[in-house]
């Protein structure tokens, strides 16, 4: 990468302080951008990153800013918004950056990227996706608690940002077939309503068979609407996608000795809608299981499941129930 390209990070959460201050701590010209409160908290207490691979960073001084207006600066825009925050970010952008400047979507879900061109047809937009968790461990803390490596569309500024990274945290692995990676990755991301409904961690949600029942019911439902449309997931993680709700839905002492043990989930692992079930946020649900939905619509079928999971999600939002035990939720989406 040239030494004059400047990367933004918009959207400073878990996303965007663990990956923008891994790329800073790897020496890259950093500003993240995002709201008052993360600046605040950065300016009080810093901004130090961890790992499960025992990596640990202080990243002094690191450029913040809560005005959008710093986009203008940018030769890349790292986007690590929630898929729910895209248009407002895609107005910044427009408002703010350089036409041509390529935005690197980092959301999950599927649609982000083709969004985002409609929304910014004069900029150059990169399909990104991140594999791991990140949670926060206290003031100025992020922890990468998951394991995996970014990936993103080959291009020549991917290319040069992932050369500059190197083999160091953060790192960026190219590939061709996002498509398939991000439906690959919504499998996963399937777990992010579930996980949010049983008010627990991901290790301890996972340890319990109800809920894995319904995680493998989410994901049969996606594999079963891939098929019909001719869209092949790419493999995210340990398991082929095929294999997954398999792998899931398996009595407790092979699934506790087998996946638990591959995956290695940190105990304190949340994913990341949890954190917008804290705050009273909107959820992704839309963007994830919700994309399930709208493909069955397409294909004239149904995702019964997954449109459960939808309602009970929106539900929890507007004031109902919000914590559910694995044998009531595998009730409510009509497992029995
Ligand atoms: N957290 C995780 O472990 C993982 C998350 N992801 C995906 O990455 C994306 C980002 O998630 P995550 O980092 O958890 O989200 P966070 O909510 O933690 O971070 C996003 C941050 O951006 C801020 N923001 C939103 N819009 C703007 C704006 N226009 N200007 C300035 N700041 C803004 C938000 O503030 P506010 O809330 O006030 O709007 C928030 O602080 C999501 O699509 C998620 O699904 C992928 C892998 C793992
Ligand atoms: C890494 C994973 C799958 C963890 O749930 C995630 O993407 C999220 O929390 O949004």
């Amino acid at each position: 990468m040239a030494a004059a390209e400047r990367i933004a990070v918009f959207g400073a959460g878990a996303i965007g302080c663990y990956v923008g201050g891994a790329w800073a701590a790897a020496g890259l010209p950093v500003t993240l951008i995002g709201r008052d409160r993360i600046g605040a908290d950065i300016a009080a207490h810093g901004l130090r990153l961890s790992d499960q691979d025992g990596w640990n960073a202080d990243v002094p001084g690191i450029a913040f800013s809560s005005d959008p207006a710093a986009l203008a600066d940018a030769d890349i825009i790292a986007l690590t918004v929630k898929a729910t925050g895209v248009e407002e970010a895609a107005r910044s952008i427009a408002a703010h950056a350089r036409p041509g400047t390529s935005v690197i979507s980092f959301q999950n879900g599927v649609s982000s990227p083709d969004r985002l061109r409609a929304l910014l047809p004069e900029f150059d937009i990169v399909a990104g996706m991140v594999p791991y968790n990140v949670i926060p461990l206290g003031p100025g803390r992020w922890h990468r608690a998951s394991f995996g490596d970014i990936t993103a569309t080959r291009t020549p500024v991917s290319e040069r940002l992932a050369a500059a990274i190197g083999e160091r945290p953060g790192l960026i692995r190219l590939n061709d077939d996002m498509t398939g990676i991000a439906w690959g990755k919504l499998l996963f991301n399937l777990n992010n309503a579930i996980n949010a409904l049983s008010g627990t961690t991901i290790r301890d949600e996972l340890r319990q068979r109800p809920f894995r029942r319904v995680m493998a019911a989410t994901m049969r439902e996606e594999l079963a609407m891939l098929r019909a449309a001719g869209i092949e997931p790419a493999k995210v993680g340990a398991v082929p996608p095929r294999l997954l709700p398999a792998t899931i839905d398996t009595p407790d002492w092979l699934f506790h000795n087998l996946f638990l043990r591959i995956q290695k989930v940190d105990p304190k692992a949340r994913g990341s809608m949890a954190a917008d079930f804290d705050a009273g946020r909107t959820s992704e649900v839309d963007f994830l299981n919700g994309e399930v939905v709208a493909l069955a619509e397409r294909l004239g079928r149904t995702a019964p499941v997954n449109a459960a999971i939808v309602r009970l999600v929106k539900d929890a939002e507007a004031g109902g129930r919000k914590t559910w035990t694995g044998a009531d939720l595998v009730r409510a989406v009509g497992l029995h």
